[in-house]
């Protein structure tokens, strides 16, 4: 994250060509077309079986693409076997080897370079220093923690100094609060090394909070690239929309959608529950600026921490709120009538 200040001079380091992998009949990559930066944190997301782990293999060389092509600086790897492509990678079937210490296994992707024992013993100490597991050495895989494995699997894949770091759900099997530790610990690493790094994963948290960019996936193609921030702000279609977080959608309300410019035509209208407020009924919304004001009733209130989300029924439609809570805020019941109100310049409008 903003570690491509410069991002239309920064050169183009990784390429898809119109790449389409089939499976017999089926084909699980169709016509995937995408330019990936050098230095990039580039995450694939989408739903089970919307082709990220296969995008991830034809990268990394375990699955030959159909038709089209790869390029690394501006090369087919077409002909690259997996073993020769420059990269560094932390899979979920490529775990540790758990006859080696840790030691051994940081060294086993040095050895395969041919690199010698003196400078294979240096880069594998500062290694294991950088991710904090230098007493841990000696020690087999069994005997470390799911979350120090981890750490050793990452520190693995950079130890070779790789220029791509090729990421499968590297969080995956992690409890919340490690979760969090080593979103920090990629995200530290990927500043201080720079490596352009692609990620596969279906936690759109993870994706928001590690990428540069998003692309998102729908049935073997890609729905969205952006950043995470126009991804949620501006998701381009309904599957993005919903995909990234939580939206009202504006389909059958009853109402008319207040916009201050003409809508684009065939699209649909979408607000984020953080977007809608909540009041009683004849309060005024203490804003001159321009907002749509609606009445409804309250269906349902749960408290998340330091959230309150609201269900309200207006006319047709059900919506969302989701609202901070803040000292003196009324709070409202189940069947309580209420206003709902937001600035007509946060609806967006995305294919339905
Ligand atoms: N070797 C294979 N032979 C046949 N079909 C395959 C093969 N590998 C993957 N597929 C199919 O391709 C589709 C995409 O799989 P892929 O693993 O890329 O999805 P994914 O988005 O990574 O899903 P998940 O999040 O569940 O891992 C799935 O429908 C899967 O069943």
């Amino acid at each position: 994250m903003g570690t491509l200040k410069n991002a239309t001079s920064t050169p183009i380091q990784i390429e898809f060509r119109d790449v389409t992998k089939t499976y017999g009949p089926v084909a699980v990559i169709k016509n995937m077309s995408l330019s990936i930066r050098s230095g990039e944190f580039l995450t694939l997301l989408g739903p089970s079986g919307s082709g990220k782990t296969t995008a991830l293999m034809l990268l990394a060389g375990f699955v030959v693409p159909t038709s089209g092509d790869i390029l690394v600086s501006g090369k087919s790897v077409a002909d690259v076997p997996s073993h020769r492509r420059d990269q560094g990678m932390l899979f979920q079937s490529y775990a540790l080897f758990p006859h080696l210490t840790v030691r051994r296994n940081l060294e086993f992707p040095l050895e395969t370079r041919g690199i010698n024992a003196a400078e294979r013993a240096r880069r594998v100490d500062r290694m294991l220093q950088r991710v904090h597991l230098q007493d841990f050495d000696n020690r087999m895989p069994s005997q470390l923690s799911g979350g120090q494995q981890q750490r050793v699997a990452l520190a693995r894949a950079l130890v070779a100094d790789p220029p791509i770091l090729l990421l499968d759900e590297p969080l995956g099997a992690l409890d919340r609060n490690l979760r969090e530790h080593m979103q920090h610990e990629i995200k530290s690493l990927h500043r201080e090394f720079g490596k352009t790094t692609i990620c596969v994963t279906h936690d759109q948290e993870e994706a928001l909070t590690l990428s540069d960019r998003i692309v998102v996936m729908r049935g073997g193609q890609i729905e969205q690239v952006d950043s995470p921030e126009l991804l949620y702000d501006r998701p381009a279609t309904r599957f993005v929309a919903n995909f990234l977080g939580e939206a009202n959608f504006i389909d059958k309300a009853g109402f008319e959608v207040e916009v201050d410019a003409a809508p684009p035509s065939g699209t649909l209208p979408m607000i984020r529950p953080e977007r809608v407020a909540i009041m009683e009924i004849g309060a005024i919304p203490n804003s001159d600026d321009l907002r749509q004001v609606i009445s409804g009733t309250v269906q349902d209130v749960i408290y998340a921490g330091p959230l309150r989300r609201y269900v309200v029924r207006v006319a047709e439609s059900t919506f969302v709120v989701r609202e901070h809570v803040v000292s003196g805020q009324p709070i409202f019941r189940p069947h309580d009538k209420v206003q709902l109100h937001w600035l007509r310049s946060d609806v967006r409008f995305v294919a339905a």
